[in-house]
């Protein structure tokens, strides 16, 4: 289970994007995150994967502080980034064969998962593609099933929809609560107000603060 306690986050010397951030992210659900743009969503998510470390307050799983991305992974939490984060100069299939391998998945589980997940963002035809080849849209599906294939604790989803056409963010939206049904803890960081209606829990940043609007 991952928690935040009383949890400030910033950068540098400058005032703290977000203050006093206390929530629970539950295995089974999907919880949005919501906010405008510049309110801390972003922020928030790498503090809960490890990539940024809190001025004050903690980041738990499992009861225990989280030390940094390393000890994020062991604890099997993915992060899908806003930036897609994936490596343009290899194929879509590739990109996901290298993060299961490093994974622990052996060569064929890693070349059948890739092929399974793929298909199911509706990628199979793009495949052996550059992801530099690929458009923004088929970008942002490979990098979702980068992080969907390797079937995380938690999964971290910073604004994965936003280049999307309605029935590929429909497609993404019942994959990300296929995970919570799965067991994961999902949080799907999100500008729109029809997706975070569709989730279980919403919890609002404003103004450096957060408010669970529900769940
Ligand atoms: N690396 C950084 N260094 C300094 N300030 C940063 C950095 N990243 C973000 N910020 C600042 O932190 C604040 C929150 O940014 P963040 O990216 O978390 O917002 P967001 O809600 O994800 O925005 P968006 O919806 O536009 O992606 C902004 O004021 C931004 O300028």
């Amino acid at each position: 289970m991952l928690s935040l306690h009383g949890v400030s986050v910033g950068y540098g010397d400058a005032p703290a994007v977000l203050t006093d951030i206390s929530v629970t992210v539950r295995p089974g659900r999907v919880l949005a995150l919501t906010g405008s743009s510049g309110a801390g969503k972003t922020t928030l998510l790498h503090a809960m994967a490890g990539l940024l470390r809190p001025r004050d307050g903690s980041v738990t799983v499992d009861g225990k502080p989280l030390r940094d991305r390393d000890h994020a992974v062991e604890h099997r939490i993915v992060l899908i980034p806003q930036d897609n984060g994936l490596a343009p100069i290899l194929t879509a299939a590739e990109n996901l064969q290298v993060a299961l391998t490093a994974d622990g998945a052996t060569p064929p589980e890693a070349r059948q998962q890739t092929a399974a997940t793929l298909d199911l963002l509706g990628l199979c035809g793009q495949a052996n593609q550059l992801v530099e080849e690929l458009s923004g849209g088929q970008q942002q599906r490979t990098a979702v099933a980068r992080g969907l294939a390797l079937r995380g604790d938690v999964l971290l989803a910073d604004e994965v929809t936003s280049e999307l056409d309605a029935g590929n963010r429909q497609r993404i939206l019942n994959l990300l609560h296929d995970e919570a049904r799965r067991g994961a803890a999902v949080v799907f960081a999100t500008h729109d107000p029809e997706v975070a209606a569709a989730c279980e829990a919403e919890l609002h940043l404003l103004e450096g603060r957060a408010e669970i609007v529900r769940g």
